[in-house]
């Protein structure tokens, strides 16, 4: 059988990893595919370099239309990124009857449902496995493996950037700022590194998961995200003393009233397993009726690790291109006309309407009574205090300090009775400063 033929659009960090992969190992690809898949046209801005990098023999353009347009390619590979060029030639692509591979999370978490909708019309694939936690293959592990299962629950480390931020700055004391410009120069972070660092990049790929999970569609606009900006290195250090370690989480759950959908810190047992993913590695905790517990660990981002998912996903495309589009798993797992529905009895929940357990810290004035205000309020709210923790004024404010730092942890509230009381703590006198509050999840 012929190769099959696809264009590349984007020689960046993961297109030159799949350029660079897909020609290391062709022999045993097309093994597994049945037949050859050859990257023959690439489209990028600085056409000289890319010509330099891929050699004589793949056609280099600056138009990627030119690309979409050409009869011989039948899958396009977008790894432009953002919501702006790159929805444009997606759409085109599907528009003429290709298939499409896409790393490209922020896309599809804000147009999945445009976009998957063209491409059953047109009877064409969207694969995007490297869009969620990069090489980690959990599209296919939630889309197929789990598939017998009702998912209750899940929850992970997906995004490389933060991980790295908050493992450097625990283990080895360093800065952010400084960890963040490394995570840049290893390739780990986004164009824009404000998607990594306040929580957008984990809540594109979340609201992703979800959707694939529960069979609801994408719904990026009702994630609560919350990013690592705020995190103080004292809340670092205080959740250590208390047994826990802080990560960048994105949970999704199942509960009475619909979907959890939330990106923010949170505490977790240090001796959880996923307490315990450092650096730019990713993890996520699936938890199915049937099945259990599961847990799926990898690279998250950087040029090979991302380059195997895309790969995965042309070998996926070159064996079921053929087949009846009827017979293909669909984009979202779920069978389109069954996501609307889905979605009336599994709203997205506010935030407000979130049970969890929380980590407060006060900045407090050191003088007799601060604890038994700030715990009375508690009491009268119905918060329940599983842990407090109260440092020497000296060790926090110098010696002679007047100030000192009352951490409390409670057990399950509800947000909303939590912002209530936090806004009555807030309003005591002896409370010097803006209350940290944390989340914190048992992950069991
Ligand atoms: N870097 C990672 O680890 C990683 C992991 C998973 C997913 N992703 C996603 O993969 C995609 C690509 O990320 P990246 O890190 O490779 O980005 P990158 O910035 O390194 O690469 C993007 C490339 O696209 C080129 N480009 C821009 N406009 C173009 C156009 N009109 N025509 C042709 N080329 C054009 C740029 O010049 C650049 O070389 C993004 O959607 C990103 O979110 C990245
Ligand atoms: N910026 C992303 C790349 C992988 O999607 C991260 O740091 O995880
Ligand atoms: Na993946």
């Amino acid at each position: 059988m012929k190769p099959i033929q696809a264009g590349l659009l984007g020689l960046g960090t993961v297109g030159g990893g799949v350029f660079d992969v897909l020609r290391r190992n062709q022999d045993e690809i097309s093994r597994r595919a049945g037949r050859g898949i050859q990257i023959t046209m690439v489209a990028a801005r600085d056409v000289a370099r890319a010509q330099s990098l891929v050699g004589p023999d793949v056609q280099v353009l600056g138009d990627a239309s030119a690309i979409i347009a050409n009869p011989d390619i039948a899958i396009v590979i977008e790894l432009i990124g953002g919501c702006g060029i790159a929805k444009t030639l997606v759409l085109e692509a599907i528009a003429a009857g290709k298939h499409v591979v896409t790393a490209n999370k922020a896309l599809l978490a804000v147009h999945g449902s445009e976009i998957f909708a063209a491409a059953s019309a047109r009877g064409v694939m969207v694969a995007f496995e490297a869009a969620v936690a990069g090489g980690i293959p959990i599209i296919k592990a939630l889309r197929e493996g789990l598939t017998a299962n009702r998912i209750q629950w899940l929850a992970g480390i997906i995004n490389g950037t933060t991980n790295f931020i908050l493992s450097e700055m625990r283990s080895q004391g360093r800065d952010f700022d400084v960890v963040l410009e490394e995570a840049q120069r290893l390739g780990y972070a986004e164009a824009d590194p404000g998607f990594d660092i306040q929580g957008v990049d984990a809540a594109h790929k979340l609201t992703l998961m979800s959707a694939i999970a529960f069979g609801i569609p994408v719904q990026f606009d009702k994630a609560h995200v919350e990013g690592i900006t705020a995190l103080a290195t004292a809340d670092i250090r205080y959740a250590e003393q208390l047994g826990y370690r802080i990560k960048l989480l994105g949970i999704t759950k199942r509960v009475d009233k619909g979907v959890e959908l939330r990106v923010h810190p949170c505490l977790v047992p240090a001796k959880r397993l996923i307490a315990n993913v450092e650096g730019a590695m990713n993890a996520v905790v699936v938890q199915g009726d049937a099945v259990g517990t599961t847990l799926y660990y990898g690279k998250g981002a950087g040029a090979e690790p991302t380059a195997s998912a895309v790969i995965a996903d042309l070998v996926d495309i070159a064996r079921l291109h053929t087949a009846d589009p009827e017979h293909r798993v669909p984009h979202l797992a779920f069978q389109p006309h069954t996501l609307a529905d889905a979605m009336d009895a599994l709203p997205v929940l506010p935030m407000s309407e979130v049970v969890t357990s929380y980590y407060l810290r006060l900045r407090v004035a050191d003088q007799a009574g601060v604890l038994a205000q700030v715990t009375g309020l508690l009491a009268e709210a119905g918060v329940s205090i599983d842990a407090v923790l109260q440092r020497e004024a000296d060790e926090v404010g110098g010696a002679g300090s007047a100030q000192t730092d009352l951490i409390i942890l409670t057990h399950d509230t509800r947000e909303g009775t939590m912002d209530a009381v936090m806004a009555r703590m807030q309003a005591l006198t002896t409370v010097l400063a803006p209350i940290t509050r944390l989340r914190k999840e048992a992950l069991n």
